[in-house]
C-alpha cells in the first residue's frame, strides 16, 4: 500500500543523521557541569539546576566538546570570559565535520550518486565564517563545484523549517533539481557556567545538545528514487508580542541567549490557529487530529511538547516520537525536527505500517525559533521504504 506522488511537488527522498560519540547521561549531568564550571560553591542554584534536568525528561545527551577540553578551556566554562576565538575555531570544524557524517547518511538513503546533488542549503545556529561550512561540506563529499550553495547562519531552532521551504521552492522551480539540506548545531559557542542572575542561561544548559540533521528534496522522482513524504506547503508564521520569548546575541564571550518563562504558553496559545490555517489552504477537510495526522513537533523543551499536546487535544502517544527524541538527544536545535523524522519513518518500517507516517497518509511539521517564528510543513506520507512494503 502507499499514496502516489502528486506532479512536481517536492519530495523528502533520503534522510540522515548524525551525533557525536561524547555522551552524557542528564541524572548525573548537574555534577559534571556545577564540577567543571567549578560551581560547586553556588549549593542552591547546583540544586535548582538538578530540579531542572530532572524535569526536562533528557535521558542522554551528546556533545561535540570532550571532556578534556571542556576542562582546559576555563574560558568556556566562565559565566563571561572573551573566549569567541576558541569557540569559533571548534565550531569551524565540527559543524561541517558533524553536517557531512550525516549528509551521508541520507544519500546513501536517497541512493543516487552524491555527483546528482545540484543544491545545497547548509543551515546552523551557531558559527559564522567565510567561505563558510556550506563550501567545507563541498569538499569534504566531493560535491560538484557548480552545487548551488545557500548558507544560514545564525538560523535558530526554526532553521530546518526555513531550509525545507527553501529547498521546496528550488525543487519545484528548478526542472531535475536535488537539493540537499545539511543542518548542523553545536552548542560549543553558548555553553558557559552557571549564574545566579541568568535562569534562561541555565535551563538552556539542561537542554541543548548536539546533532545534524539532513534531507534529500527533489521533484518528480525517477524510477529508483523512493520519496517518504510530499512537501504539500511550507509557511512561516510570527507570533505577535513575542520577541523577547527567545533572543540570542553573540558577543566577545560566545553565544549568549534568553529564554522566558512563558515560550511553552505562547506556543501553544496560537499552535491551533496555525494547524487550521495549514489543513485550509490544503483544502484539508480533517476533523480528527489523531486519527488522521501524525505529528513531527520540534521538541524545545519538556513544557512545549506537552502544552502542544493539550491545547490540540491530542492523545499522548501522537508525540511519542518528539518525546522520544527529546529524551535521546535533547533539544539540538534547528536539526531536532530531521531527527524527529527520521525516527518516525524508522518506527514506522518496523512496525509494518504502510506509511512512514506511522501508517498514516497526512502530518503536519512544527520547527519554533526566535521571533517566536512558527515554520509549519504540511507533509503527505507516501509509502514506507522497506523494498517489500
Ligand atoms: C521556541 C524556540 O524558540 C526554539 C527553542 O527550542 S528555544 C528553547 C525553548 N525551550 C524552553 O524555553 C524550555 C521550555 N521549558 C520547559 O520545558 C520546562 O520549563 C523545563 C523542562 C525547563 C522545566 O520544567 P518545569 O515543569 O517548568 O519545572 P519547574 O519546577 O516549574 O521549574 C523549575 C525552575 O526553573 C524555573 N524556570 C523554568 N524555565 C525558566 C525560564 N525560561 N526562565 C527562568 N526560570 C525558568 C522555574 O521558575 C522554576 O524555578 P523555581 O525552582 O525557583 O521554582
Amino acid at each position: 500500500m502507499g499514496f502516489c506522488v502528486s506532479g512536481t511537488r517536492a519530495t523528502i527522498m533520503g534522510i540522515g543523521t548524525a551525533v557525536p560519540t561524547n555522551v552524557l547521561q542528564q541524572s548525573s549531568f548537574s555534577d559534571y557541569y556545577f564540577e567543571t564550571t567549578n560551581s560547586n560553591h553556588m549549593v542552591d542554584l547546583k540544586a535548582k539546576f538538578a530540579n531542572i534536568c530532572e524535569k526536562t525528561m533528557i535521558e542522554k545527551r551528546h556533545l561535540y566538546m570532550s571532556d578534556e577540553f571542556i576542562r582546559s578551556s576555563p574560558s568556556i566554562t566562565a559565566y563571561n570570559s572573551p573566549s569567541l576565538n576558541l569557540r569559533q575555531g571548534l565550531a569551524d570544524a565540527a559543524i561541517p565535520q558533524l553536517g557531512a557524517e550525516a549528509a551521508r547518511h541520507a544519500i546513501a538513503d536517497w541512493g543516487r550518486q552524491a555527483s546528482n546533488i545540484t543544491h545545497l542549503v547548509f543551515c546552523t545556529t551557531v558559527s559564522g565564517c567565510m567561505p563558510g561550512a556550506d563550501f567545507e561540506l563541498i569538499k569534504l563529499l566531493d560535491l560538484p563545484l557548480s552545487t548551488r550553495r545557500f548558507m544560514l547562519y545564525q538560523a535558530g531552532c526554526h532553521g530546518a523549517g526555513i531550509s525545507m521551504r527553501l529547498a521546496k521552492d528550488l525543487a519545484e522551480n528548478n526542472h531535475g533539481s536535488r537539493v540537499l539540506v545539511v543542518c548542523s548545531e553545536v552548542i560549543t559557542m553558548a555553553f558557559r557556567g552557571p549564574s545566579k542572575s541568568h535562569m534562561g542561561n541555565l535551563v538552556g544548559q539542561a537542554i541543548f545538545d548536539d546533532a545534524a540533521g539532513a534531507i534529500i528534496i527533489g521533484a518528480e522522482p525517477t524510477g529508483n528514487e523512493r520519496p517518504l513524504f510530499e512537501m504539500v506547503s511550507a509557511s512561516q508564521d510570527i507570533i505577535p508580542g513575542t520577541e523577547e520569548m527567545v533572543v540570542s546575541k553573540l558577543y566577545e564571550d560566545g553565544i549568549v541567549y534568553t529564554l522566558h518563562r512563558d515560550v511553552a504558553l505562547h506556543i501553544s496559545r496560537n499552535i491551533e490557529g496555525l494547524v487550521k490555517k495549514a489543513l485550509e489552504r490544503a483544502s484539508l477537510l480533517t476533523k480528527d487530529w489523531n486519527e488522521e495526522l501524525f505529528w513531527v513537533v520540534h521538541p524545545g523543551g519538556r513544557e512545549i511538547l506537552d502544552k502542544v499536546e493539550s491545547s490540540l487535544v491530542l492523545r499522548k502517544e501522537k508525540m511519542d516520537v518528539s518525546r522520544k527524541v527529546m529524551a535521546q538527544h535533547g533539544n539540538t536545535l534547528s536539526s531536532c525536527v530531521i531527527v524527529v523524522m527520521d525516527e518516525m519513518r524508522k518506527r514506522s518500517r518496523k512496525r509494518g505500517l504502510p506509511t512512514a507516517g506511522e501508517g498514516l497518509e497526512w502530518g503536519l511539521l512544527f520547527s519554533f525559533g526566535p521571533g517566536l517564528t512558527v515554520e509549519t510543513t504540511l507533509l503527505r506520507a507516501l509509502h514506507n521504504q522497506e523494498p517489500n512494503a
